[in-house]
């Protein structure tokens, strides 16, 4: 709304009579804290990075939506989209090339723009192909190319998987954990277009769709320039690193042949199993993440961390002793309970004590939660709470029983892999007995790789190379370290939260609620939690409940954090009850 002129000042509250002073430095700082309020925008900040994170992984499923949006709006003519090549396209592809006409070579190139290789070309040459290449659709185990014939057609996959083999028939791809698979966007078929001969055998993994570029055609428009500029791409990329600098060309050029750039968007799997899978990776561009998928049962860090946090539950409903505990309250809690102080020091080992003697007991299907465990030292000042029983089902493990409800898994961080880096030589140099052989997972951050077989990059390994290999020696934290680093980070992310509402003053208006359609269930981010407050209540299920692949793990609910129970400071140590910078 505009205001008049001698209006203005109504609109800026706490504003004094002082003409200078309502514009001066200090006084537009008192209107952005109060006015604007510093929570308001700390709260839009942290709503908009969750935005942009549910939107970048979100982006893995949409991103070729928004290709061929783009290419709609532009160009209208295919009218619905699953997936599949368009009908219409295919009629399009259909024609001799010179009855396509420059509107239906121009929409066929806005479709083709989901497909990483087509994109990656100039945009003269995107039309010269659009104008040349026909569609083909084959079903699974149909060989496309056999090792060793002569080469007639180039490929773009734009639908489908296929597998690159080593075999005439093609049939190893499918007795092979892991198959060199090429995907939507990736072409094949180069090398026997350049050389007369097929290198290799591909094969259809599942229905797949292809646009096919004929050995003319592949010629006269110059595709085996682009084709060689690709590997002349890896070749570079290769002689940068420090490993291959006692390498001839002649050998490095080996080495690009055993591979080719392969795109993952953000949040994609590169691999499920990566130490299984036997092969190399090079990390040309962006960055993954390595994962382990850890079942927290078998930590006794664990084990002991839940017996813990289980004697302070409360007998109060999970949400109310939530909202109970102010985050001020909260706050000082972590203070006293970080404070060097000897009493509280005496009390948090017998409760430690305390804790690990029962550990060694098996529970029955009621868990005793604390009453009397607060240590007689701190006095008759400190109110305890009544002990109450928590009734749940357990299960019996190595390290003792436990709730049937806490026996979880998790998706833990290794570590972050980043351009220039090599995946999967840690152990190469080891005897196969003393492989480190639990599971990895790869995860792209918007990563461009190189895959190579292990086997064939070690045929390229020479005595040089090897001794510089022994430098690349990484020990991957034991699954017990990395239960602890979790458990740690959990708390470090309770305590970030309390902090973050204790600092930024709550706003007075009341919270603004948009009015929401009445749920269905789909989503929600509790099956991701594992509340020890609920243990032994009656939930409802929710969905999805992320269960652990059962290759690798007993059926385990997945989980990003554990909200566990904590102490009140009243009932710890009354006479820090006004302790706090900000209390
Ligand atoms: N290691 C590899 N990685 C990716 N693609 C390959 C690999 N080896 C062969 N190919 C592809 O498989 C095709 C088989 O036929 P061509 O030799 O014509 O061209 C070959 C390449 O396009």
């Amino acid at each position: 709304m505009v205001l008049p002129l001698k209006d203005k000042g109504a609109v800026v509250p706490f504003a004094t009579s002082g003409t200078m002073r309502r514009y001066s430095v200090p006084h537009s700082w008192q209107i952005l804290k109060k006015v604007l309020g510093l929570y308001q925008l700390t709260m839009d900040i942290i709503k908009m990075i969750r935005v942009c994170k549910m939107f970048r992984q979100g982006l893995k499923g949409f991103r070729e939506y928004q290709i061929i949006e783009t290419a709609h709006r532009k160009n209208p003519v295919f009218s619905f989209w699953d997936g599949h090549f368009p009908p219409k396209a295919i009629q399009i592809t259909q024609k001799k090339p010179a009855w396509r006409t420059e509107h239906e070579i121009q929409a066929l190139c806005n479709l083709l723009q989901i497909l990483d290789s087509y994109r990656s070309y100039s945009e003269p040459l995107q039309l010269l192909l659009a104008k040349v290449m026909r569609f083909e659709r084959f079903g699974r185990r149909r060989v496309i190319i056999k090792k060793g014939q002569r080469g007639s057609s180039f490929y773009f996959i734009y639908l489908g998987t296929v597998a690159v083999t080593e075999d005439e028939d093609g049939s190893s791809a499918f007795l092979d954990p892991h198959p060199k698979l090429l995907r939507k966007g990736s072409y094949f078929g180069e090398m026997g277009l350049l050389t007369s001969v097929r290198r290799a055998t591909v094969v259809c993994m599942e229905e797949t769709e292809f646009l096919v570029v004929d050995r003319e055609d592949f010629l006269a428009n110059k595709l085996d320039q682009e084709v060689k500029k690709d590997a002349q791409h890896r070749f570079e990329f290769f002689r940068k690193m420090d490993l291959f600098h006692s390498w001839s060309d002649e050998k490095l050029w080996k080495l690009v042949m055993l591979g080719k750039v392969e795109k993952f968007s953000y949040g994609q799997v590169i691999s499920k199993d990566f130490v299984e899978s036997s092969s190399i990776m090079f990390v040309c561009q962006g960055s993954c993440e390595v994962l382990r998928l850890i079942n927290l049962e078998t930590s006794p860090f664990y084990h002991k961390w839940i017996w813990q946090h289980l004697q302070l539950v409360d007998d109060r409903p999970s949400n109310t002793h939530l909202k109970d505990l102010s985050p001020v309250e909260r706050f000082k809690e972590f203070q006293i309970r970080t404070y060097p102080v000897q009493d509280f020091s005496l009390m948090k080992l017998l409760h430690l004590q305390k804790a690990q003697g029962q550990q060694g007991s098996s529970f029955s299907r009621k868990i005793k939660t604390s009453g009397n465990t607060l240590p007689k030292t701190l006095g008759s000042k400190i109110k305890s709470r009544c002990p109450h029983f928590i009734d749940c089902s357990m299960i019996n493990t190595k390290y003792g029983d436990l709730p049937k409800e806490a026996a979880v898994g998790a998706y833990m961080k290794i570590h972050t892999v980043e351009q220039g880096d090599i995946l999967g030589l840690h152990q190469i140099l080891l005897p196969e007995n003393q492989h480190d052989m639990r599971p990895l997972i790869l995860i792209s951050l918007g990563a461009e790789v190189i895959r190579v077989r292990e086997e064939k990059f070690c045929d390229l390994l020479d005595s040089k190379t090897i001794e510089n290999l022994s430098k690349f020696k990484i020990k991957y934290p034991s699954d017990e370290d990395m239960c602890q680093k979790f458990l740690k980070e959990n708390s470090w992310n309770i305590f970030r939260k309390d902090l973050l509402r204790l600092l930024v003053e709550p706003r007075q208006c009341p919270r603004f609620t948009p009015i929401q359609p009445k749920k269905k269930g789909i989503y929600s981010p509790k099956p991701v939690m594992l509340d020890l407050y609920s243990l032994g209540k009656k939930t409802k299920p929710r969905h999805p409940v992320f269960m652990a692949p059962q290759k690798y793990l007993p059926p385990l609910r997945i989980v990003q954090t554990i909200l566990a129970p904590r102490y009140k400071i009243q009932e710890l140590l009354p006479q820090y009850k006004n302790a706090g910078v900000l209390g």
